[in-house]
């Protein structure tokens, strides 16, 4: 299901955040979303999850406008794997990933079927978490709570997944691990996936499609070759920087101090 951004304002207050973003999201792609920090890049996310209201613009979802969607398709339609999480009550993390499923429910009375129990299960295990499924989701450590959360999603069964900053907590080897399990499943289901990264080579590593925020627009859009270039590092980051290119073309930005 491709995502079509036309357009969109949205303000804090008087503060204006976004304006005017323009982007197209093609589904089985992952899509990363680049710019420095306070631009815009959750602000966006959060649009598009229905969860902030835009004042001006369309987003279309499959060739709906959000607008279109009740709450419960648009929780069946959208996942997003939050940046920190509001969690406050000491949930075992087996509940929580169940929670994903709360948007299937046939109604709230009827608690969850035992397909919603299997479904929950093979995405904690796909996430190699069904270890802590016992323990309370707050006393996990902060790269193991990422991969809960991307369980839930997934446990949602999403036609579109965000991720923001999903591996902001993780070390190298579980970063990679969850890049490569995100782009194996953009793949196989087809799903489209918009995710904020900060970290320039491991989204030139996994990304398909970059746009690089900038004055609240999506001002460069392409491939990680088009956008990652020495030049507009420059100016968007205020970076020097070389960048190198792999065997397969893929760009790499090293920082020059
Ligand atoms: N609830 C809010 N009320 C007022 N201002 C907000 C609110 N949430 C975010 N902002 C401001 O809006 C701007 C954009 O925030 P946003 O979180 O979208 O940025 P970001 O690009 O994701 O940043 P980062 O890379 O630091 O995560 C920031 O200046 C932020 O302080």
């Amino acid at each position: 299901m491709a995502i079509e951004v036309k357009g969109v304002r949205f303000s804090y207050g008087k503060k204006e955040i976004l304006k005017g973003v323009d982007v197209r999201i093609n589904k089985g792609k992952l899509t990363g979303i680049l710019g420095p920090n306070g631009c815009g890049k959750s602000t966006l996310l959060k649009n598009i999850l229905g969860y902030l209201k835009k004042s001006q613009g369309e987003i279309i979802l499959g060739g709906s406008e959000l607008g279109e969607y009740t709450q419960k398709e648009l929780a069946r339609t959208v996942a997003l794997v939050p940046q920190k999480s509001s969690l406050m009550s000491p949930m075992k993390v087996e509940e929580f990933v169940l929670m994903g499923r709360l948007p299937h429910l046939v109604s709230s009375w009827q608690g969850y079927s035992r397909e919603d129990r299997e479904i929950s299960e093979k995405f904690m295990e796909e996430m190699d978490i069904g270890r802590f499924k016992e323990r309370g989701a707050l006393s996990l450590s902060g790269g193991e709570f990422q991969r809960v959360l991307l369980a839930r999603a997934l446990t949602q069964d999403p036609d579109i997944l965000l991720l923001d900053e999903p591996t902001s907590a993780m070390d190298l080897n579980h970063a990679v691990e969850l890049m490569v399990k995100v782009r194996k499943l953009v793949r196989e289901k087809g799903l489209t996936s918009v995710a904020v990264i900060h970290d320039l080579n491991l989204a030139s590593m996994f990304c398909d499609e970059l746009v690089l925020m900038v004055g609240g627009k999506a001002k460069y859009v392409g491939t990680p070759k088009e956008v990652l270039t020495e030049e507009i590092l420059k100016e968007v980051y205020n970076l020097k920087s070389k960048v190198i290119t792999d065997d397969d073309g893929n760009p790499y930005v090293i920082p020059l101090v």
